[in-house]
């Protein structure tokens, strides 16, 4: 499964932005030789780069994917020639309609944080220089401030409920896709995911694949509730002592770690340290006080090698530990590291 397909604001974004270039790009062609043609030189020249502007944006996302950027840029951009074109023309012509496209178009190309920021500006600014406007008659200068304010807070409160609802069920549309239910930690397509787009310096990247010894007993003995809760402090446990790692649920009692140490030695004596923990520490759960340990096989990123190939090295580890004892950690090319000496 393709993970970018989870993605869905960013493709989002990127099919508004695109189509946002081609209209604001022709109308602002438009309006740049109408303005030329007027004497409005300025505003003709400002929507003559604009379009310019828009066609360069639309070619880079023809073969690029959306930087953030581009969406801040195009806001702050159709931003500054609609209020400016508000500030230089009369209310009479209307210009100011196009100021209630603006929170949709800043939520939507944005998100929430930006959003809020860039329509309360942009009410604000357009405020200012519809008061600045001296009109003959006040009542009408005051309905039209009033009317003004009410519909562009309505649009403004409709796109910031949309976008808010937009981007949660995106989220946890994600995080059904990539994070194991019951442990909150990544699964298998999220390990891959993010060993191969999001991991980009992959020297001295580690992998330690630990499985839960005799958890079957455990399971038998307090119930499978108790051996799912076991399963959630365990994956929590790993989160806190390795907090730099990323933690993947592999299997019904197995993790994987992703980090990355300075040397061999430290991410051994990480290993041991993360067994001796788990050793140490009882999981009180539903009254019971519960005991365990794990197994722990390591294996180390070479160059050009492959997350399956590094999980293989990792598992014939693993295997190993299990057949010689349990409760013990080995490396590939290392020996066994049950007597190194962890520091306190
Ligand atoms: N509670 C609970 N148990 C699970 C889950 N997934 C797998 N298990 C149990 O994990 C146990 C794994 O048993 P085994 O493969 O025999 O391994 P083990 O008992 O840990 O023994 P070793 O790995 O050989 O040390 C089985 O009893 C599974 O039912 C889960 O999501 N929740």
């Amino acid at each position: 499964m393709d993970i970018t397909a989870l993605n869905s604001t960013k493709a989002l974004r990127k099919h508004v932005l695109v189509w946002m270039c081609l209209f604001f790009g022709s109308v602002s062609l438009f309006f740049s030789a109408l303005n030329v043609f007027s004497g409005v030189y300025l505003l003709g020249f400002l929507e003559l780069c604009f379009s310019i502007y828009c066609l360069y944006t639309i070619h880079h996302l023809s073969k690029h994917a959306l930087r953030f950027w581009q969406s801040v840029v195009m806001c702050v951009l159709v931003c500054i020639i609609v209020l400016y074109a508000n500030y230089i023309s009369e209310p009479k012509y209307g210009l100011f309609v196009w100021s209630f496209a603006l929170p949709v178009l800043c939520y939507l190309l944005m998100g929430k944080r930006y959003g809020i920021f860039f329509s309360g500006t942009v009410l604000f600014i357009q405020s200012l220089i519809l008061l600045s406007k001296s009109s003959p008659d006040p009542i009408v200068n005051l309905n039209m401030a009033i009317n003004l304010l009410l519909a562009y807070v309505s649009i403004w409160t409709v796109s910031h409920i949309f976008e808010g609802s937009r981007a949660l069920s995106s989220k946890r549309l994600k995080n059904l896709a990539l994070l194991d239910p019951l442990t909150g930690a990544g699964n298998r397509l999220s390990m891959n995911h993010y060993f191969e787009v999001e991991l980009v310096d992959k020297t001295n990247t580690y992998l330690f694949l630990l499985d839960l010894d005799y958890f079957k007993q455990i399971n038998d003995k307090f119930g499978h509730d108790v051996g799912d809760k076991v399963l959630t402090e365990i994956a929590t446990l790993l989160r806190i002592t390795l907090a730099k790692g990323y933690v993947f649920r592999v299997g019904g009692e197995e993790f994987a770690v992703i980090h990355s140490f300075n040397s061999k030695d430290e991410a051994l004596f990480a290993a041991e340290k993360l067994r001796e923990t788990v050793e140490k520490t009882p999981f009180n759960i539903e009254g019971h006080a519960i005991k365990l340990t794990i197994s722990i096989g390591v294996a180390d990123y070479q160059a050009n090698s492959s997350l399956e190939s590094i999980f293989i090295a990792a598992d014939k580890q693993l295997y190993k530990a299990k057949r010689l004892g349990r409760n013990k950690v080995y490396a590939s090319s290392k020996e066994q590291l049950k007597q190194i000496e962890v520091p306190a």
